[in-house]
């Protein structure tokens, strides 16, 4: 309680109060019961640092918890409004570092050896952020030159407390705005318990850091570093340094003589494939997060968020793109049908001209200023017209295709995304909707078969016995709401004979 009232507090005075009643479209009601429950404790809350924009500096004062919660808003446009989302972007996730014998200290008690044992050199922290910050170290063992991310020591104490009281004031928001909950209030901290969950069990980054690496190791000119396992746990991650120039110095990137133009592409198409081929790609894929190595290739790291398409999704957006591509939006549109993205009252070619209006105004611009991200922007918010839910993850590929755009821009602003995209979107169709991809899909099917073959029979009968029982069930709880009704309806009935009985 004491939490959410120096949050309140904070907010009050910080005068981030009255933005974020705005973007909630808060009732008269709650906006007076909110600002009365708070004032008098104004004096409880945080400065913060007077420059920045209101909501910002509320956060930051507030802490870890707080500024993750506000970088998760601000990909979230659909929950916040693009105004505060806007605002939330420019939060940054850096801290100041913890002491170095704390970190030495996480790393002697999470993977059992002093740390002077398993290195030879430990650096002072690199870089220092909300959760972890990063040591550069080199291995007793073979001399290896390794990247060491240590968890700040009791964080995740902290941030349940902070979770915990998240969810009170979403419950109590819930409650007393209950036209608050087409806002999901209780929905949107339970989607940052488990964005932040996955990234304070450093063994997950591990284990998304092999997959990605499985995934991409025939990728030409991309190179992830490789975790040492064994010296990695829940709270420390061990992996090789990843030496390179920054891919946001374009000054270094020309002086080290990379082909700026050719990098732009190539961040482009890996994203592209990462998504549409893989279905896992990097969600946090910003310029901070990437070098480039000598030999030119591309080095990723940062693998705490990652995002999952499955691979129905993948093929229909993949000709949902295609189609874009070809400006046949008749055949967009009949693709949604089909994919029951769009329900079936709705009329084909009215939805048709709806996404002409999306992909016209693109399509017109100058070439070196179509963006896929926007493009994908307005189709959900088309879609979402037509009585299409809004998804997580296709949100978060908007998301990240909006930064990875920004990363190849940054190299070479006249490039042309759609020029760089249409090969990959081409050849992934090919692969996956083609007859190749029908004969791929029937050897599936009768591999499945044939595993469930001899209890298929049991399977089926064990099915319609249980939608026989349902059904019976409906019709029960059909016949009591009927009889309730009824009973009801006798009852009412039955009241001004009672009135007029007792009054004779
Ligand atoms: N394998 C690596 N090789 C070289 N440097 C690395 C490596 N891993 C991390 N770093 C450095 O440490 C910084 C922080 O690492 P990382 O991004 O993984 O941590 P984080 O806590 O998720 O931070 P942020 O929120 O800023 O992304 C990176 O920006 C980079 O400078």
């Amino acid at each position: 309680m004491l939490r959410l009232i120096r949050t309140g507090a904070t907010f009050e005075r910080t005068g981030a109060m009255g933005v974020v009643l705005d973007a909630f479209d808060a009732p008269k009601s709650i906006r007076i019961a909110f600002r009365m429950l708070v004032w008098p404790f104004k004096w409880l809350g945080i400065e913060g640092d007077p420059a920045a924009p209101p909501v910002p500096r509320a956060l930051t004062a507030l802490g870890p918890a707080y500024i993750k919660f506000g970088q998760i808003l601000s990909t979230r446009p659909d929950v916040v409004g693009d105004e505060l989302a806007q605002q939330l972007r420019v939060l940054q996730d850096k801290l100041p570092p913890f002491g170095l014998d704390a970190a030495r200290a996480q790393v002697e008690s999470e993977i059992g050896y002093p740390v002077d044992e398993l290195f030879s050199e430990f650096s002072q922290p690199v870089a220092a952020a909300s959760i972890a910050q990063v040591h550069k170290a080199r291995r007793t063992d073979t001399g290896q030159v390794v990247a060491v991310k240590v968890l700040r020591p009791g964080i995740e104490r902290a941030f349940r407390t902070d979770i915990d009281a998240f969810y009170f004031a979403a419950n109590m928001i819930e409650t007393l705005s209950p036209a608050s909950r087409r806002l999901r209030p209780r929905e949107v901290v339970k989607h940052f318990e488990s964005v932040v969950s996955g990234e304070l069990d450093l063994r997950l980054e591990s284990a998304n850091s092999s997959e990605y690496a499985a995934n991409t190791q025939g990728d030409a000119g991309f190179q992830l570093p490789e975790v040492v396992w064994g010296m990695s746990g829940r709270r420390v991650l061990t992996m090789s340094w990843a030496e390179g120039v920054p891919l946001g110095d374009n000054d270094a990137i020309d002086a080290a003589g990379h082909d700026r133009e050719a990098l732009s592409e190539r961040v482009l198409q890996l994203f592209l494939n990462h998504a549409l081929r893989d279905g896992f790609f990097h969600a946090d894929m910003h310029q901070g997060n990437l070098k480039v190595a000598a030999n030119g290739d591309i080095i990723a790291y940062d693998f705490g968020i990652m995002g999952h398409i499955d691979e129905y999704t993948r093929r229909v957006y993949a000709e949902i793109l295609y189609g874009f591509i070809r400006r046949d939006y008749k055949r967009v549109a009949e693709v949604h049908f089909e994919a029951g993205y769009v329900p079936a009252d709705h009329d084909v070619d009215e939805f048709a001209r709806a996404l002409r209006a999306v992909g016209e105004p693109i399509f017109g611009m100058d070439a070196t200023r179509i963006s896929m991200a926007r493009l994908l922007a307005y189709l959900f918010d088309v879609t979402e017209r037509f009585g299409m839910q809004t998804r997580t993850e296709l949100i978060l590929l908007q998301r990240t295709m909006v930064v990875v755009e920004g990363v190849s821009r940054s190299l070479n602003p006249r490039m042309n995304i759609w020029n760089v995209a249409k090969p990959v979107v081409e050849d992934y169709i090919k692969h996956s909707i083609g007859p190749r991809a029908a004969l791929k899909d029937l050897t599936e099917t009768a591999r499945v078969l044939v595993r469930f073959g001899p209890r298929l029979p049991g399977l089926v009968e064990a099915a319609l016995v249980r939608q026989a029982e349902q059904e019976v069930a409906e019709a029960e709880s059909l016949w009591l709401l009927r009889f309730g009704w009824c009973a009801a309806g006798v009852l009412l009935g039955a009241i001004p004979v009672l009135i007029w009985v007792s009054l004779v």
